[in-house]
């Protein structure tokens, strides 16, 4: 199956991501916009050439034009073009100068242009890759994390990369091109003093080298207070009714200004190692600098240090003074750089993290898009457990095509849960889920998913209209087909009460609606997606007991043409269904026809009694096992914690 992954190397497997995930995200995303990096890369190459001829002017204008040292030469220029008496050459040097400052100003716009588009194709590509890949994960995957958490990867992290692909690489060829240039034109001029002017290098490189053992940890640990910070915005954004009727806004607020300031120390620590950083490269940059001028100043007149020979003139001093000097600018762009870089590599660790882990639900890799010809359902042997403890033991049962079959029990007892394990939202640890005779995970998951309509007791609407809501799953159907889905759910009726009808926005989740209507859109949005399998997990249970009769008629119809499974606490909802599951404690205790199960006078029995008010004539016993059971339940909530 396509997953629309953009240049994706077939090598770069993310199992097999290194130790420098950034060089990976380079490799895997930044191929196929590699022009651009190498247009910005030859523009700051150019581009620094023009900003290393000014100093070179000026030391030739000196030794030439002032002190008539030596005759007026440059690089690469002919001599028949310079003109001979001195005030026409301090013209040709000034013509010079701001001919380079030209050149160097369009050389930068290139090369800003060229780096920013490679790194916002990057972003867009890396963001969209690492958002499929999150989306494929399975739902523990998602269960056990925030959603903060994953909303900072997929933006912080991720812009974290594309500033440091946009600066940090450009700037790195500027330090080089820099270096370089005026290497060879120092060397050029004089290789003693070049030794001398180059001698901080290496202490720097060794500074810095200091630096990124000492800040990484701490770069690391501040996406990590970043994540945690999303994540209490995010979910309180979420909660924000439960906290106003709660009246816990100080409490709230206290989390929040607690997160805040783990960050704000986790940042202060980082903080405290940049800022000594920096001055220290000035330092030791600066020092250099002062030896070059020492050395230098005491050549120029006439009395070289350290043994030398040779003579240096007042011009090429200046030269030298002044790339000396230059030498600083790259030194401290490089300490942005590497601070840019260990930033980078923390959030690069992040999105690799998510990008490198297999969902633990996936497809096969010969599975076949599943056909359904009957709609029979097994469970064969079905065990499952979200952690250590069984929530679905040892579960078997064979449902016919076109059965509707109810599934009852008390709370927690794993209703929903058995019922994850038929569209894959979960997999067995044991025993297998079978369509058609087929094993579900001998099938593609979205051929699978589109076969099977699953209709939540909390249904999800997305920000958007009604239509949208109701069409989710199904983009191509028309209006008339969303409409006649919405009649059979019997949402059309309040749709259209609603101010803009079909066009109506319903509120981030749905919130504009009321639990009812929400659960009547969903019921739509299945109806519409007409799935051979219907799973309705107590999918009518917002809804007032008239309505659902109303949704019921209708259901019936539609459930007739399909197998459907019925979770619900309502008995009423099921006592039609052609048969019962009872489960308790994950295991099926009684399965029969609603008649069969009242006179087999059990579980179902009981429940049955308890809902028809007649609680006097429940065995004592029931009461007890009752109370067992929540307290169990409480008990596994609490270790859950
Ligand atoms: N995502 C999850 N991660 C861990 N445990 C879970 C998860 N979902 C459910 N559980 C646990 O599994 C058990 C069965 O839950 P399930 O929702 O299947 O029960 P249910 O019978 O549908 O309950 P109810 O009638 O209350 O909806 C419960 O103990 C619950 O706490």
């Amino acid at each position: 199956m396509s997953t629309g992954r953009p240049v994706v190397d077939p090598d770069e497997q993310p199992g097999s991501w290194g130790d420098n995930p950034i060089w990976r995200i380079y490799r895997t995303y930044g191929r196929g916009s590699s022009g651009y990096a190498l247009s910005g890369a030859a523009f700051t190459v150019v581009g620094r050439l023009f900003g290393l001829v000014p100093a070179l002017v000026i030391g030739v204008t000196v030794d030439a034009i002032f002190l008539a040292e030596r005759p007026y030469r440059l690089p690469f220029v002919p001599e028949s073009v310079v003109p001979t008496a001195p005030a026409d050459q301090l013209l040709f040097s000034i013509g010079v100068l701001v001919t380079a400052t030209l050149l160097g100003a369009l050389a930068s716009w290139g090369e800003n242009w060229g780096w920013s588009v490679f790194a916002q194709r990057v972003q867009r590509d890396l963001r969209v890759d690492a958002y499929d890949r999150l989306q494929r994960l399975d739902l523990a995957y998602f269960s056990g994390r925030r959603t903060g958490d994953l909303m900072s990867v997929l933006n912080n992290d991720v812009n974290a990369l594309e500033s440091f692909l946009e600066n940090a690489l450009g700037a790195t060829l500027w330090i080089v091109a820099t270096i370089a240039g005026i290497g060879v034109i120092l060397v050029g001029l004089n290789l003693p003093l070049t030794a001398v002017t180059l001698l901080p290098v290496p202490l720097l490189a060794a500074f810095t080298l200091l630096f990124t053992r000492v800040i990484e940890p701490r770069y690391l640990s501040i996406r990590e207070e970043i994540g945690d910070l999303n994540s209490r915005l995010e979910n309180n954004v979420g909660g924000i009714e439960v906290i106003k009727t709660e009246g816990a806004e100080a409490y709230e607020r206290d989390r929040v200004a607690e997160s805040s300031t783990e960050y704000l120390r986790a940042t202060l620590a980082a903080v405290r190692i940049r800022i000594t950083y920096f001055p220290g490269l000035s330092v030791i940059s600066g020092l250099g600098f002062a030896v070059t001028f020492l050395v230098g100043g005491l050549w120029v007149l006439g009395r070289p240090p350290l043994g030398l020979t040779g003579t240096l003139s007042p011009g090429e001093f200046v030269t030298f003074v002044i790339y000396a000097q230059q030498f600083v600018w790259p030194i401290v762009r490089l300490g942005n750089i590497v601070d840019s870089y260990e930033r980078a590599k923390a959030a690069a660790g992040r999105v690799r993290d998510v990008m490198a882990r297999d969902p633990a639900v996936d497809d096969a890799p010969d599975a076949e898009p599943l056909v359904v010809a009957d709609g029979a359902v097994v469970f064969d042997g079905v065990s499952f457990a979200y952690g250590d403890e069984p929530v679905i033991r040892d579960v078997s049962f064979a449902v016919d095509g076109g059965e509707t079959v109810g599934v009852v029990g008390p709370t927690g007892a794993g209703k929903s849960t058995l019922l994850k394990l038929l569209p894959r939202l979960y997999d067995p640890d044991e025993g297998a889920v079978r369509v058609d005779g087929t094993d579900v995970r001998e099938v593609t998951t979205r051929s699978l998913r589109r076969s099977i309509g699953y209709v939540s007791q909390e249904p999800f609407l997305f920000f958007g209209s009604v239509r949208d809501n109701v069409a989710y799953g199904t983009f191509d159907a028309s209006d008339e087909a969303v409409e006649e889905a919405a009649r059979r759910a019997h949402a059309h009726e309040f749709v259209e009460r609603l101010p803009d009808g079909y066009d109506t926005l319903v509120g981030e989740r749905g919130v504009k609606l009321s639990g009812g209507q929400r659960q009547r859109l969903a019921l739509a949005r299945t109806m519409l997606k007409d799935p051979a399998i219907l799973v309705l997990d107590e999918a009518t249970s917002a809804v007032d007991t008239e309505t659902e009769a109303i949704i019921r008629a209708r259901l019936d119809e539609f459930a007739a043409e399909r197998t459907t499974f019925v979770i619900a606490h309502r008995l009423s909802t099921v006592r039609d269904a052609d048969r019962v599951l009872v489960l308790d404690d994950g295991r099926v205790v009684e399965d029969g026809t609603h008649e069969d199960l009242l006179a087999a006078d059990g579980l179902y029995a009981d429940f049955w009694r308890v809902q028809t008010g007649d609680i006097a004539s429940l065995p004592p016993a029931f009461l007890e096992r009752a109370l067992a059971r929540q307290s169990e339940v409480a008990l596994g909530d609490a270790d859950e914690d």
